[in-house]
């Protein structure tokens, strides 16, 4: 893995709100109020050129509007988002990869055809031969064949589409891929072939990744750092091995908690305790306060901030 001091991307005190209000006629009939979600709340991260920067938190956290965010899929309601020049000195721009590969590939079209569409898009290849020879190539990157091209995602098993989407992603030479639960679809032995697989291209084709997850276990080996969202907003954010090692905010350590013991499969981890609340009514000081088991009334009244720490984390507890 190449790491670097350089930013590859900034995100800047990010904002994205939802309006889920009833409809305006709901609203006028029966006195609904307009209600807004505050899905990211002031999240603030870089991630260096060639590295890796994993996002993890349960569902519904915001951590795929960040990713939308991230590749222009929204709009941002406040906050900036950042690219450093690529190659070419234009702006790196961010290609997505996605948890269900069958719904991203169309399924009336050949592999072949599904490959080369950003190539044909983007005129990244002048003649039908060279559009050939690149989706060949491309099959070869991501470990199938050029007879696998001829076949339709039906014929393919989860793992190999999650390639087929690999190498579309591929096709139009992005230097930054964000990675939204790419394998949480996958059997556990397929997972790490495909994460095997984009640690592989990250270092021959010099990726910098965006990855998305709800599994810490999933992201300790591909990411140099990890940022835990909470309900919005970051609350720890760390190298990856200072997270794993000196986990710091009580949220983080009930997340690690439930990773299952690869000493221990059958054995059940305990799961995060209680429900997360909802977004449109969040609780006051500190989120997590209704389900953390060290929380007092200080906890309750304010909420803290996102601290730096001597060991290069930020953490927002009043205890950590
Ligand atoms: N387009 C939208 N309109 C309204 N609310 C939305 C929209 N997209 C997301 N939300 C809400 O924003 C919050 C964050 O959702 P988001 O999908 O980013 O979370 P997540 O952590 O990625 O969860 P999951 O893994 O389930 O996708 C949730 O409460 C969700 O219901």
């Amino acid at each position: 893995m190449t790491r670097s001091a350089i930013s590859a991307l900034d995100v800047v005190h990010l904002d994205k709100t939802f309006d889920v209000s009833a409809s305006f006629l709901n609203r006028l009939l029966y006195g609904r109020k307009r209600q807004m979600l505050h899905a990211v709340n002031d999240v603030s991260f870089s991630v260096p050129l060639g590295g890796c920067v994993s996002l993890v938190g349960e569902s519904g956290c915001g951590k795929s509007t960040v990713a939308r965010l991230v590749t222009g899929l929204y709009d941002p309601t406040a906050g900036e988002i950042r690219f450093a020049p690529g190659k070419s000195g234009a702006p790196l721009s961010a290609q997505m990869i996605f948890q269900d590969p069958y719904a991203s590939l169309n399924p009336r079209w050949r592999v072949k055809n599904i490959i080369a569409e950003p190539l044909r898009e983007l005129k990244l290849r002048n003649s039908e031969v060279e559009i050939a020879e690149r989706v060949a190539e491309l099959l070869g990157i991501v470990g199938l064949n050029i007879a696998d091209g001829e076949k339709f995602p039906h014929e393919f098993s989860g793992g190999q589409r999650q390639r087929i989407s690999i190498a579309r992603a591929l096709a139009s030479e992005p230097e930054f891929l964000v990675c939204d639960e790419p394998t949480s679809a996958l059997d556990v032995s397929v997972q790490a072939q495909i994460l095997n697989l984009m640690r592989r291209l990250q270092d021959e084709l010099g990726l910098t990744y965006l990855f998305i997850s709800h599994d810490l276990s999933v992201v300790r080996h591909m990411s140099d750092r990890i940022a835990v969202m909470y309900l919005g907003r970051i609350v720890e954010e760390a190298e990856t091995e200072v997270l794993f090692a000196d986990p710091k905010h009580p949220y983080t350590r009930l997340l690690l908690e439930t990773i299952p013991d690869v000493n221990e499969p059958h054995r059940d981890r305990e799961v995060v305790a209680g429900e997360v609340p909802s977004p449109l009514a969040p609780p006051p000081g500190c989120t997590f306060h209704t389900r953390c088991p060290l929380a007092q009334a200080q906890c309750k009244a304010g909420r803290p901030e996102l601290r730096d720490k001597p060991d290069g984390s930020r953490v927002a507890c009043h205890f950590a």
